[in-house]
């Protein structure tokens, strides 16, 4: 049975979409996403997200993400951004307020400057500051590292070798938080603009160093700014795909607590629909 699949980024991270609505039978997504992910003529997508439902009338989508090896109930910032402006093109979804569900989880989000989304993420689960580097639960696991301590230039930071770094170093990273599917990051803070900062993520699920990470992203941003790396409320992060992503901190009426963070940047179609044989598990 053919499927269609189409091909999204967001910031640079890739994802391959699916309308479950066009499917009468029921598919194991957790099985037969590592096949989507390995795209014919285009580079490995990073996930997958299923569109369950869309409701034009109230402006409201459902959709569940996949990473490459089946794992899911885990939040995206990048995927949940390409949710909402696919929810947007397919089905002229409300611009100004719409409501995803992601994985169960309800996210407010906004569209404007025809691909640019902002999505509205709510206070962190937890922040801890463990040694030099931080811990940082937004609905995905992340390890935030000031590069600094290991790295002098942005030159050697655009060379570092994060993939062997990674494999040396996680379940070190793991043992000491309990928790296994960690992201790790690498932020290297701009020496000139101190509201930039560079950022580089291995990925849980996909065991590689991704194109961008939107919840990487956030945690960098709400980690620096807590331990005081980062002064500006609004944070601007460089992916290694240099498509921007910004990170804004909600404050309460004192400016003191943060109640939650925005996630803005790109979400585009990159390619053409093609088709997927769900049977043998192959793109035709
Ligand atoms: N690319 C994502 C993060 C996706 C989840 C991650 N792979 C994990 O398993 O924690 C993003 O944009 O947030």
């Amino acid at each position: 049975m053919l499927i269609e699949v189409e091909h999204w980024s967001g910031a640079g991270n890739r994802f391959v979409i699916v309308d479950k609505r066009q499917i009468s039978i029921n598919s194991q997504w957790n099985i037969l996403v590592n096949s989507l992910c390995k795209r014919k003529n285009l580079p490995d997508a990073e996930g997958l997200l299923v569109l369950l439902e869309k409701n034009k009338n109230n402006s409201t989508c459902k959709y569940d993400f996949y990473n490459p090896d089946g794992s899911t109930g885990i939040m995206c910032g990048n995927g949940a951004r390409c949710a909402v402006r696919h929810a947007n093109l397919t089905d002229n979804v409300h611009l100004n307020d719409i409501e995803l569900i992601l994985n169960g989880c309800s996210y407010r989000a906004k569209l404007f400057d025809n691909d640019r989304v902002a999505l509205e993420l709510p206070l962190y689960e937890e922040l801890r500051f463990i040694d030099s580097w931080i811990y940082v639960n937004v609905g995905s696991h992340h390890i935030v590292i000031d590069a600094r301590s290991i790295i002098q230039s942005l030159d050697e930071f655009h060379q570092f070798d994060i993939i062997k770094f990674a494999k040396e170093n996680l379940n070190f990273y793991r043992e000491k938080t309990k928790i296994r599917n960690l992201n790790l990051n690498l932020a290297y803070l701009d020496d000139v603009d101190q509201s930039m900062i560079y950022l580089r993520t291995y990925e849980n699920g996909v065991y590689d160093e991704t194109q961008a990470c939107g919840t990487g992203a956030v945690s960098t941003a709400v980690g620096f700014w807590r331990k005081n790396i980062i002064k500006n409320t609004t944070i601007h992060l460089m992916p290694k795909s240099q498509r921007l992503l910004i990170v804004h901190l909600k404050f309460d009426n004192n400016q003191e607590s943060i109640l939650g963070m925005i996630l803005e940047g790109d979400a585009r179609q990159d390619a053409p629909v093609t088709q997927f044989d769900i049977k043998s598990m192959k793109y035709q």
